[in-house]
């Protein structure tokens, strides 16, 4: 998995852990990057697709930038957060929020929502 984030206290339900910090991007923009970046398995993938008032949009973390959202892991089976998008001052902000209660030590994780075929073949992981 590369690395991770893990908490470094409790956390209860439905409270804020991270923000999934990044460059707010269109569709079209993120379309033309993820040609541009060959995610290999090596690298790994920090563009994260949501919708927000029926628009898309594409959170790009790339760049290393030392904020810890983007170095939060995947899990379908047993995420301990969800997403959730906020609006601050007009823009979408995306949060992860506990689903359950989390402990200290426990690694963080949500899941990514792919379900393409594509990409869990080329990321099974993507499945667990
Ligand atoms: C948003 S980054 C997460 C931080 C990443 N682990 C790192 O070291 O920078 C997403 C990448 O992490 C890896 N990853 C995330 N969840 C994983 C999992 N459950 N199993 C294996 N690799 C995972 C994949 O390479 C993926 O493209």
């Amino acid at each position: 998995k590369g690395r991770g984030v893990v908490a470094a206290r409790t956390f209860n339900k439905n409270e804020f852990v991270v923000e999934y910090a990044g460059e707010l991007i269109e569709l079209s923009t993120a379309r033309e990057r993820e040609g541009k970046y060959n995610h290999s398995s090596a690298v790994g993938c920090y563009m994260y697709y949501f919708k927000y008032k029926n628009k898309n949009y594409c959170i790009d973390a790339t760049a290393e930038t030392g904020r810890l959202g983007r170095l939060v892991n995947h899990s379908r089976l047993k995420p301990n957060c969800s997403t959730k998008v906020v609006v601050v001052e007009n823009v979408p902000r995306l949060i992860l929020v506990a689903n359950k209660t989390i402990k200290n030590n426990d690694e963080i994780l949500y899941d990514y929502g792919d379900r393409s075929k594509e990409s869990i073949l080329a990321h099974p992981w993507l499945a667990l």
